[in-house]
């Protein structure tokens, strides 16, 4: 029988995030993912080394990327004999797939691994309209030139129309922004509250910058060094002058402020043994100790598209034995600062907690002042799969900086589902 082993967090490495169309308008997922995964191959000393397995995904996939992560892989200096996959857990995928990684060493059939994920939408996987794309299989089927031809005369102008990929959940048609004002309006969290998220997350973020606590979790890539969302001059008086943007009206409080912007950027966490780390003499940040999933019915029950966090995590504190207030850290993904607060709330109030997560007393309140410390989302911007990455290697620093300590980190994805994981180090 195999054992269960504890699982390492070694390190981390990203490129800088880019506001989309900008700065990786050029760049495709494969680029950015390959850069990521090779500034942690040089940063780790791996090269041609194979390892247990690579694990990353994307959101938004182009066809021909069929199995990007192995492509990648292949493109690095890892050894070409080391196997790679992809997954999609919408934004939950980079920590999805550490937790993936993370069961395996744990079980013991392999020792190292990698995790991470990659988005862009500069680079979206533009297709065909589904009436060209009919036309088109139909004229491949085609036995005889004339078949193909007959076929390929059936193109009209209408059919040139692009089928371009939505940010929105197909079985509502309303976009994550959408969905996320209805929550801010069930759960009446006030536009001044999300701004001061914002902020928050930017100034921490810029600090972090300061005090160069990302030099060995990135390296530059397309001649960009830093996060280029990160605004150095924020105000709350910028903020509080922004329009709302999902809700246009006088009730709306999403701003493009308080709200994650569409961003390209990858990124890469090394996961191994105690026993592989040490034979290596590569210090160990943190242990990843428990992984929860969860998701809502948001079609029929209609909870908040973004609120499966709040589901997973009494689960997981149950199985940990831990409480919600027994972390030192809190990563809570900021896709939108609503997202965070109405997660915090929902965890905070009686009701909810007996009727829809049947729990005896609420899991409470938790310590502000140990909320996204070194930045999120708001302020380094969303990849979507490449933000489970960021947040694991960041949290799994600051603990090692800390010496001690216990980290809890959620995170919303699309599809109603959510993953929480905690982070330990003794
Ligand atoms: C997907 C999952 O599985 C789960 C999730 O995480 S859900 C979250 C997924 N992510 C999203 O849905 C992305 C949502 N974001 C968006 O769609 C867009 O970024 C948005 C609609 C919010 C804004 O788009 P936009 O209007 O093009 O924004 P943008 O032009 O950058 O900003 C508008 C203005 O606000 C300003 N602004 C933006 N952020 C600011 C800030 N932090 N401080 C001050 N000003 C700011 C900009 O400078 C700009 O001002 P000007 O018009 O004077 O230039």
């Amino acid at each position: 029988m195999s054992q269960i082993r504890r699982v390492a967090i070694i390190g981390g490495n990203r490129i800088p995030f880019a506001r989309s169309n900008g700065a990786y308008a050029k760049a495709s997922n494969s680029q950015m993912l390959t850069a990521a995964l090779e500034g942690l191959v040089q940063r780790f000393n791996l090269a041609g080394e194979r390892v247990g397995e690579v694990v990353a995904g994307a959101v938004l996939k182009h066809s021909r990327d069929f199995n990007l992560t192995r492509e990648c892989v292949l493109s690095s200096s890892l050894a070409p004999e080391t196997p790679a996959y992809d997954i999609q857990q919408a934004c939950g995928t980079g920590l999805e797939a550490a937790i993936l990684v993370a069961n395996k060493i744990a079980l013991g059939q392999i020792d190292c691994g990698i995790a991470g994920g990659v988005d862009t939408t500069s680079d979206a996987p533009i297709g065909v309209n589904e009436k060209l794309r009919q036309i088109l299989l139909e004229a491949n089927r085609g036995k005889t030139t004339g078949d193909k031809v007959k076929a390929l005369l059936k193109i009209r102008p209408s059919h040139l129309a692009p089928s371009i990929p939505q940010n929105g959940e197909p079985r509502t048609g309303l976009s994550m922004g959408e969905h996320c004002e209805l929550m801010a309006k069930t759960w009446q969290i006030p536009r001044a509250e999300q701004d001061a998220l914002a902020l928050a997350s930017h100034q921490n973020m810029a600090k972090a910058y300061a005090d160069g606590f990302h030099a060995d979790l990135m390296t530059p890539f397309m001649g960009l060094e830093r996060d280029n969302n990160l605004r150095a001059d924020i105000t709350a008086e910028k903020l509080a002058g922004l329009k709302p943007c999902f809700d246009r009206s006088a009730s709306g409080t999403l701003t493009p402020g308080n709200s994650t912007p569409l961003t390209d950027g990858a990124s890469m966490v090394l996961l191994a043994s105690e026993e592989w780390a040490k034979a290596r003499k590569l210090p160990v940040l943190a242990y990843l100790t428990f992984g929860e999933a969860a998701a809502v019915d948001f079609v029929k029950k209609g909870e908040g598209l973004l609120m499966a966090p709040a589901y997973a995590m009494p689960r997981m504190l149950e199985r940990a034995g831990l409480t919600l207030q027994d972390f030192d850290f809190y990563e809570i993904h900021e896709a939108f600062a609503a997202q965070v607060l109405c997660t915090l709330k929902a965890w905070e109030d009686p009701a909810y907690c007996k009727d829809k997560l049947g729990l005896k007393k609420p899991l409470g309140s938790i310590d502000r002042s140990k909320l996204n410390v070194r930045g999120s989302s708001l302020a380094a911007g969303h990849p979507f799969a490449a933000t489970g990455g960021r947040i694991l290697a960041s949290l799994a620093k600051q603990l090692a900086e800390k010496g001690k300590g216990r980290g809890l980190i959620s995170i919303c994805a699309a599809g109603g589902q959510g993953v929480v994981a905690i982070v330990e180090r003794d």
